[in-house]
């Protein structure tokens, strides 16, 4: 569905934002796209969905070359972006200025979506606030039956209780067709929703797992003290003694702590990568 080969990016000749990529990701997936500041995640989206465009290598989503920025491609293609500056205009409106430009935008579904974060309908969206601003946005995005949805960071700036609703809204509504990259550092909003783990560091996509397959190579726990375990690959300090990730020797059946796990590829990678043959 978004295959990518030797994908070269950079701003600036000589500063490589992303070298000799390579990506290959199947329809029906939640993938979370992990990386330092600076990582060049967002820069991977930009170049999934044609606001970028490489300076070598192959990129193919749907079939299509996203740099050529075809209609047919686009109307399929959704980036829900990090900041963004929303027209003065109703929410009505806004539908009928850019739902057109997705031939299968679902307005009974947009509206539902709408409900259940709560927004209130009425007011034009600059009296709403940047929170409420983004729900709307959300709330398109998965309206619109795009195949691919590329988010990025969408639940900054999001409530309490609203990140639990982005979840249950993703989760009821994702077909087997879509596939869905959401970039993120708010890990611990998205770690039940996430199918596989995508890192991306040095400019290249250092690792990517099914959350079950990292599960099932690691083990994720709470200790009172760093003696009564075999010695962790990585741990840290917890309010009752430690979180560790350690091999999972045992075969348990512990759940993908994915900030413990983030944290773990950054200082140990030498040790965690290869249990995934990279
Ligand atoms: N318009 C631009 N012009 C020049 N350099 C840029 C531009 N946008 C981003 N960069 C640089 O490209 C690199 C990757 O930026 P990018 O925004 O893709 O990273 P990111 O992983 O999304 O970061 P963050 O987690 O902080 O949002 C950074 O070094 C950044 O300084």
């Amino acid at each position: 569905m978004i295959s990518l080969q030797h994908l070269n990016f950079s701003y600036r000749k000589g500063r490589p934002v992303l070298s000799d990529l390579q990506l290959d990701l199947q329809p029906g997936r939640i993938y979370g796209l992990l990386g330092k500041n600076g990582a060049g995640k967002s820069s991977l989206l930009y170049n999934i969905c044609g606001l970028l465009f490489p300076q070598s290598g192959h990129c193919n989503v749907l079939g299509f070359n996203p740099a050529r920025r075809q209609p047919a491609f686009l109307q399929q293609v959704y980036l829900l972006p990090e900041t963004f500056d929303l027209p003065d205009v109703g929410i009505d409106d806004y539908v009928r200025l850019y739902a057109p430009f997705y031939p299968a935008f679902d307005e009974a579904a947009f509206k539902k979506h709408l409900g259940v974060f709560d927004v209130p309908h009425g007011p034009t969206l600059h009296a709403l606030s940047h929170g409420q601003q983004k729900k709307v946005l959300i709330s398109f995005a998965l309206a619109t039956g795009a195949k691919v949805l590329l988010m990025d960071e969408p639940t900054n700036g999001l409530d309490i209780p609203s990140k639990r609703q982005f979840r249950k809204v993703i989760a009821g509504c994702l077909r087997d067709d879509q596939c869905m990259i959401i970039s993120t550092h708010q890990v611990k909003d998205l770690d039940s929703l996430i199918d596989d783990v995508l890192i991306l560091e040095d400019s290249r996509i250092i690792l990517q797992e099914p959350v079950s397959r990292i599960t099932e190579k690691l083990s994720f726990r709470q200790v009172m003290s760093l003696e009564e375990t075999e010695p962790p690959i990585y741990s840290e300090g917890a309010l009752k003694g430690y979180a560790v990730v350690a091999v999972n020797r045992r075969e348990e059946h512990s759940g993908l702590d994915m900030e413990m796990f983030f944290n773990a590829v950054m200082v140990e990678k030498e040790k965690i990568l290869p249990l995934f043959n990279r």
